[in-house]
């Protein structure tokens, strides 16, 4: 990157006799805890179940409930999350006290599912009859044996779904035999795993619930044309499938929105959320989180680059700078005396930022490629409190993880960073910090920051060979802006700012929103990726092709671009292609 200056339903046939024959008898012999994976006897066209390690996945939660869930021998369904099984290891937690003798007269008294066909019949029980009392010619140990497991997971007919489970927010509804069902999305659950309730099904949680529905409502409300409102008075069976899509998203902005408010009113909750609906991949937190630019290596080598590109003199032009009286002088001065003097550095006369008392907030008012040079603490203004060309202090002030989503794009492009909150064009987002290197830490550094096919560097670019060229670089520490992605189109432009030590070689770059961004857009700016020709690079490469291969860098490295924007540099590559081999063709 460069800157310039500028639960499910079981659905098998009826139990039969000579199945529920086979339940051990209650006296039988300790489980053996060894076991193959369940291969199912008989096809159940919805649901598979599978070993699942259960002990490595609650392990954490209570080593006794392990044990007690390891005795059992019960087979979780396919479907079901690690939320789910902490569940049922909390209720262990919860409801057994005296865990290690409760487990050594349950396995006195159980031997549980010891041949597949048992445990088939007890899949099968659970769907074909509501209660375990149903159970026909079942003996009332039997009875008592199918209840506590039943109990234990959940696992009743009609509310195998919803019984045990919260409610996270509603999907869809629909009109089914006269009643209203509701497709849900449960806590701890994918939203693929969303299912089609009854209201009166989710006993446990009736008012929570209620609220999800007339909070579902409200989002409808403000999504159906007025004109299709009889849908919404549901005399209807379901909502037009084309608002579907719409409601779904609005209703997740909805969630989003009101997350912003948990976090915001409790700050103890202000927890980074990380949304990944794609695939399993590691954390995005691999690196060391820091809230300003650290140094590479020792300031003092820093000034040593410095001294040898013989910029000192430049850089102590730039330190005497501060307002001594009003607000705004140290910028004016280094416009006057340095800026023009030097043509080093572009720099607008006009003010930088305007204060919107309202929103609270600066908005940047020139364009990117002049430098902002900000007030310092030395400044009159800054020690009398009447500062207005403070605004990355404030930023750093209010740096709010809840400002952002770490989501998953599903496309390639790993990771990306959404906006939790709106952001009025103008207004910074976030400052891009990292590790400041000069050229040879990068050179020192480069195994570990290009051995990835991630790239976290965004170069401080100096258009002067003479001048100290840096890079930013957050492969291994920085904060959520190293997540934002590139796009042709992008929603944030980058500004350099000088601030503390006045030195212009070293700006720290702001991400500043270039359009106005809605809640839940992806954030990204323009990496400023460059089209080469190979066939420059590689005059002597004999394949006839190359002369038409254009390739997209970042930093010197190859790119593609899946930002799918209208304007992408992919497209423009190809066109290019296209043309060059035009030419060449109306040559020969
Ligand atoms: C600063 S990182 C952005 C965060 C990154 N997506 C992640 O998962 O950590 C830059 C890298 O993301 C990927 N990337 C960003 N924008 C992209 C785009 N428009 N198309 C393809 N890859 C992209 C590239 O691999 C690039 O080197």
């Amino acid at each position: 990157m460069k800157i310039e200056p500028s639960v499910s339903k079981v659905t098998d046939k009826p139990t039969t006799r000579r199945s529920r024959r086979l339940l051990a008898p209650i006296s039988a012999q300790l489980p053996v805890t060894s076991q193959k994976p369940v291969s199912r006897t008989r096809a159940s066209s919805d649901i598979l179940f599978e070993e699942t390690n259960v002990e490595e996945q609650i392990f954490k939660i209570k080593p006794e409930c392990v044990n007690e869930l390891k005795s059992t021998k019960v087979r979780f369904p396919k479907m079901m999350t690690m939320a789910f099984l902490r569940e049922i290891a909390d209720s262990f937690k919860n409801s057994v006290n005296n865990v290690e003798s409760r487990c050594k007269s349950l396995k006195k008294r159980y031997t549980w599912l010891d041949t597949e066909d048992e445990k088939d019949w007890f899949y099968k029980s659970c769907s074909e009859y509501p209660t375990a009392q149903m159970l026909p010619e079942a003996s009332p140990s039997e009875i008592l044996r199918v209840d506590y497991f039943r109990k234990t997971f959940g696992w009743e007919k009609r509310h195998a779904n919803t019984c045990a489970r919260k409610a996270e927010y509603i999907l869809d509804f629909k009109r089914k035999s006269r009643n209203d069902i509701y497709k849900v999305k449960w806590c701890g659950l994918p939203e693929y795993a969303a299912t089609w309730v009854r209201p009166v099904d989710i006993i446990a949680f009736r008012y929570e619930f209620a609220r999800r529905v007339t909070e579902f409502w409200e989002a409808v409300v403000k999504l159906v044309p007025h004109k299709e409102m009889p849908i919404v008075r549901r005399s209807n069976c379901s909502i037009p499938a084309e608002y579907i899509s719409k409601i779904c998203s609005n209703y997740q902005k909805i969630k989003r929105e009101s997350m912003i408010e948990i976090c915001a009113e409790n700050p103890l909750k202000s927890a980074l959320l990380i949304e990944n609906e794609y695939d399993v991949c590691a954390s995005p937190f691999n690196f060391e989180f820091i809230s300003e630019n650290a140094f590479c290596g020792a300031k003092e080598q820093l000034k040593a680059y410095e001294d040898e590109k013989a910029t000192q003199k430049q850089v102590a032009e730039a330190l005497g700078f501060c307002c001594k009286q009003e607000c705004g002088e140290c910028s004016a001065n280094f416009y006057k005396e340095y800026a023009l003097a030097s043509h080093k550095a572009t720099y607008s006369k006009h003010k930088h930022y305007k204060y919107d008392e309202e929103r609270d907030y600066w908005k940047v008012c020139h364009p990117a490629h002049f430098l902002i040079f900000e007030c310092t603490d030395d400044c009159i203004c800054k020690k009398e409190g009447r500062c207005k060309l403070d605004m990355l202090t404030k930023l750093r002030d209010n740096h709010s993880s809840n400002k952002f989503l770490v989501s998953r794009t599903g496309d390639d492009r790993g990771w990306g960073l959404t906006a939790m909150q709106a952001f009025k064009q103008g207004e910074p987002v976030i400052e891009y910090v990292g590790e400041l290197m000069t050229e040879e830490n990068f050179r020192q550094n480069e195994t570990e920051i290009w051995n990835k096919n991630l790239m976290y560097s965004m170069d401080l670019t100096q258009n002067d060979k003479n001048l100290p060229a840096y890079t930013v670089d957050s492969s291994r520490k920085g904060n959520h802006s190293r997540l934002i992605n590139h796009s042709c189109e992008p929603n944030l432009v980058t500004y350099k700012i000088i601030k503390e030590d006045r030195n212009i070689n070293r700006p720290h770059p702001v991400l500043f929103a270039a359009k106005d961004i809605a809640i839940g857009e992806e954030l990204s700016f323009n990496y400023k990726l460059t089209i080469i020709n190979q066939n420059e690079n590689s005059k002597h490469d004999d394949n006839s092709d190359s002369e038409h291969e254009f390739d997209v860098v970042e930093n010197g490295r190859a790119f593609i671009c899946r930002c799918g924007s209208k304007k992408c540099i992919d497209k423009k590559k190809n066109l290019k292609r296209k043309h060059d081999r035009k030419r060449s063709n109306k040559m020969r």
